[in-house]
């Protein structure tokens, strides 16, 4: 594939500039069937680096925690990545400082599988969080690792306790209505099933979305701009209170994990993110909003290029100013990941004023099973060129 060197990459870069602002080269419109997108502002000819994007938020998945570095999400099965974080003095400086002025550490312990590739990649992860970031999301982090349920009330009686909503569905103001009094009785409520090792994977970046709001709200704020898709995802499902409830137990095990006492043999652990910090409408908004706007972080090929079957799905995250990219099934942008930064380049020559799409997954399917697939993970009728063509 014909794509710009690294010299090339790093010049356009200076044109960019902050890689969180608008490109000139890009620009958002509202468009027929598909809400807003990015089009290009000038003429652009084929593997021209577009935009370059940084993360609000990633998470490493689960089962690849202790091969993955959490900075540069580069892989190293079946070794395990070298730098493990260590809470070491000056977190405990950090909490006696901030939270707990007595706070002890016994001996210093490992974290988990919280993990970098060099001491050079967790020092330049350091330098884009900032001390309080850091020592928020260590502190929680330990604190999800650790808390065990132990209250043995559920959430509600059986499912029938919840009111039916589907006939609500097809009305927008009445199903919010009808989700918020349900979310209300999910703040004081308590579930105590197991999570599997997507749960703990949401999890884990639900609250990394909740530091990101609690030590740099500006930030954050780019995720309210995002399309909320918690409407479309209950109509999706027929109001499947199952999901609901499943949204809701995700939620209570974050409120108790992060409030709940803590005391290991090896430290008391703060609390660092308070009740006011976990409120229900916070975690929808990022959970919703994770739904069909984040992107998958994917193993990467030796080539650097596609994605293909036998590359591992490493985690994911949120790309405040990639949203905007649209999908098409025959994209005329492409995405490639350099560490934990997503470049966008051009696979040709692309004209002003058309718009710039990429392809969310595989698009090698006949136009049912294309359009099914979309239906299922993304929610939309795809509108795209090809698939309009072959209606
Ligand atoms: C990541 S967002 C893209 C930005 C979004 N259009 C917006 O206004 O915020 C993905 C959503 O855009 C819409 N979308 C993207 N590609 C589309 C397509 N080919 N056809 C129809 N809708 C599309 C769908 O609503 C999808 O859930």
């Amino acid at each position: 594939m014909m794509l710009d060197t690294l010299t090339q990459d790093l010049d356009m870069l200076k044109l960019i500039g902050d890689s969180n602002t608008q490109t000139s080269l890009l620009k958002v419109q509202d468009l027929p069937m598909k809400g807003r997108g990015y089009v290009a502002t000038q003429d652009l000819a084929a593997g021209t680096l577009i935009h370059i994007a940084s993360p609000l938020a990633t998470v490493v998945s689960e089962e690849w925690r202790p091969e993955t570095c959490m900075g540069c999400f580069a892989f190293s099965y079946p070794k395990r990545m070298k730098v493990k974080t260590v809470v070491d003095q000056d977190l405990v400086a950090w909490w006696q400082r901030s939270v707990m002025k007595k706070s002890t550490v016994k001996k210093p312990f490992s974290l988990g599988h919280v993990a970098f590739c060099t001491d050079q990649c967790k020092q330049n992860y350091l330098e884009t969080t900032g001390d309080d970031a850091w020592y928020t999301w260590l502190t929680c982090m330990y604190r999800l690792e650790h808390y065990t349920p132990t209250k043995t009330t559920t959430m509600y009686g059986s499912d029938d306790d919840l009111e039916d909503p589907t006939t609500v569905l097809d009305d927008d103001k009445a199903l919010r209505m009808y989700l918020d009094k349900l979310w209300d009785r999910a703040a004081t409520t308590t579930s105590t099933d197991d999570l599997d090792d997507s749960d703990r994977t949401m999890c884990r970046f639900i609250v990394s979305c909740l530091v990101q709001h609690k030590t740099s709200g500006t930030d954050f704020d780019a995720l309210w701009d995002m399309q909320d898709n918690e409407l479309g995802h209950i109509r999706h499902l027929q109001g499947s209170t199952t999901e609901i409830q499943h949204a809701m137990h995700l939620y209570q095990h974050i409120v108790s994990a992060m409030t709940s006492p803590i005391k290991s043999a090896s430290a008391t652990v703060p609390v660092v993110l308070g009740p006011h910090d976990l409120t229900p409408g916070l975690f929808r908004a990022i959970y919703y909003r994770e739904m069909a706007n984040s992107f998958g972080l994917w193993e990467q090929s030796k080539d650097g290029d596609a994605v293909t079957d036998d590359l591992e799905l490493l985690g994911f995250g949120i790309y405040p100013s990639a949203v905007y990219f649209n999908h098409a099934c025959e994209a005329n942008a492409i995405k490639i990941r350099h560490g934990r930064a997503m470049h966008f380049y051009t696979k040709r020559a692309v004209a002003r004023g058309e718009e710039v799409c990429i392809s969310y997954g595989n698009v090698d399917a006949p136009f049912q099973e294309r359009r099914q697939r979309l239906l299922d993970h993304y929610h939309f009728v795809c509108a795209c060129t090809r698939c309009l063509s072959e209606l």
